[in-house]
């Protein structure tokens, strides 16, 4: 989904093919991490969990946005190390699942010269996604798996790749393996809505059923609210974390083009110019299905928030 598609037409179309290739590697993954006990999992120095494809996923993108729109002045901003990769049990698997994926490439329409990649080319193919981003120029922004949590445990994950340029997001695709594409499956919590709508307008236009709560890993919850499935997504970090850009880069540029609005509790726009970090955010995000929505959930959330203070 972009802004302008003409003028970045050949960015959209390389972006979805790589994303889709990526889910393709990251559904092999998650399969073969459910059914064997192979250590495919390691834990970062933040505690957080780090995957055979998280790394990989990065190398493969990494990989095909320098072939097509060369190395020279490719700007990547992702999550994922290449020092942590060198010294860590999963190398191997890494380079195994990058050469896998890339030989099912030209399936996706993509193509990749000289391979398979080395470990050191794979290695070299992550640690060219250390850009600090800005507010100049062309910055690609990249969570390889977003949800790791969700993605160990057979669950929701994303794959989210976007466009910044002169600090505004162009350009955002979010590869969602596991979302149903049916309506309503991701929490089967719609299945009452859809009782009451076939039931007489008497039925359903009077009185509401607070629906449940939809726990989902991931940028999937941006997805939920651009595909209709949810209608408010609020996230307040615990004090002294700061929202990374590639978290929400995406899934915000997705629920914007779908109607939606996005701003932090204050009512401001995200601002992805200002490096790796959302600077400035105003207490937490406010991602909303529409704007009269979102003007009251602000509202709300000021006067909740004062009377918290109290
Ligand atoms: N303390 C804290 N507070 C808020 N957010 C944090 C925190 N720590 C990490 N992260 C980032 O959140 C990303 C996953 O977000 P979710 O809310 O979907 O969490 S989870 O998937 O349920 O674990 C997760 O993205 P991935 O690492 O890509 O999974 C993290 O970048
Ligand atoms: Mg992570
Ligand atoms: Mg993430
Ligand atoms: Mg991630």
């Amino acid at each position: 989904m972009a802004e302008g598609e003409f003028l970045f037409s050949k960015e959209l179309d390389v972006a979805v093919r790589v994303v889709h290739l990526a889910c393709a590697l990251c559904q092999r993954v998650q399969n073969s991490l459910l059914s064997t006990n192979a250590s495919q999992v390691n834990s970062k120095d933040d505690d957080s969990l780090v995957t055979v494809a998280d790394y990989s996923v990065q190398a493969v993108v990494s990989q095909i946005l320098s072939e097509s729109f060369g190395s020279q002045n490719l700007s990547i901003v992702a999550e994922e190390d290449a020092q942590t990769l060198s010294k860590s049990d999963l190398l191997q698997a890494v380079v195994n699942t990058v050469n896998e994926s890339f030989s099912e490439a030209p399936r996706f329409g993509l193509k990749v010269s000289n391979i398979p990649l080395s470990p050191n080319q794979v290695l070299e193919a992550i640690g060219r996604c250390n850009s600090s981003g800005g507010p100049k120029g062309r910055h690609w922004v990249l969570d390889p798996v977003d949800g790791t949590l969700g993605f160990v445990r057979g669950n929701q994950y994303a794959v989210a790749l976007a466009l910044i340029e002169e600090g505004r997001v162009i350009l955002g695709v979010l590869g969602c393996p596991n979302y149903p594409v049916k309506k309503g499956l991701v929490n089967h919590h719609h299945q009452l809505a859809s009782e009451m709508s076939s039931a007489s307008p008497d039925m359903w236009e009077k009185g509401c059923v607070m629906k449940k709560p939809l726990r989902v890993y991931s940028m999937v919850k941006y997805a939920a609210i651009a595909r209709g499935d949810a209608e408010i997504y609020m996230r307040f970090a615990t004090a002294g974390y700061k929202e990374k850009i590639w978290d929400h880069a995406a899934g915000v540029l997705i629920v914007q083009e779908a109607g939606g609005v996005v701003t932090d509790a204050g009512g401001r726009p995200l601002d992805f110019s200002r490096g790796v970090y959302l600077e400035g955010l105003d207490r937490g995000i406010i991602a909303c299905s529409g704007a009269v929505l979102h003007e009251k959930i602000i509202g709300a959330v000021d006067t909740s928030w004062e009377c918290s203070l109290l």
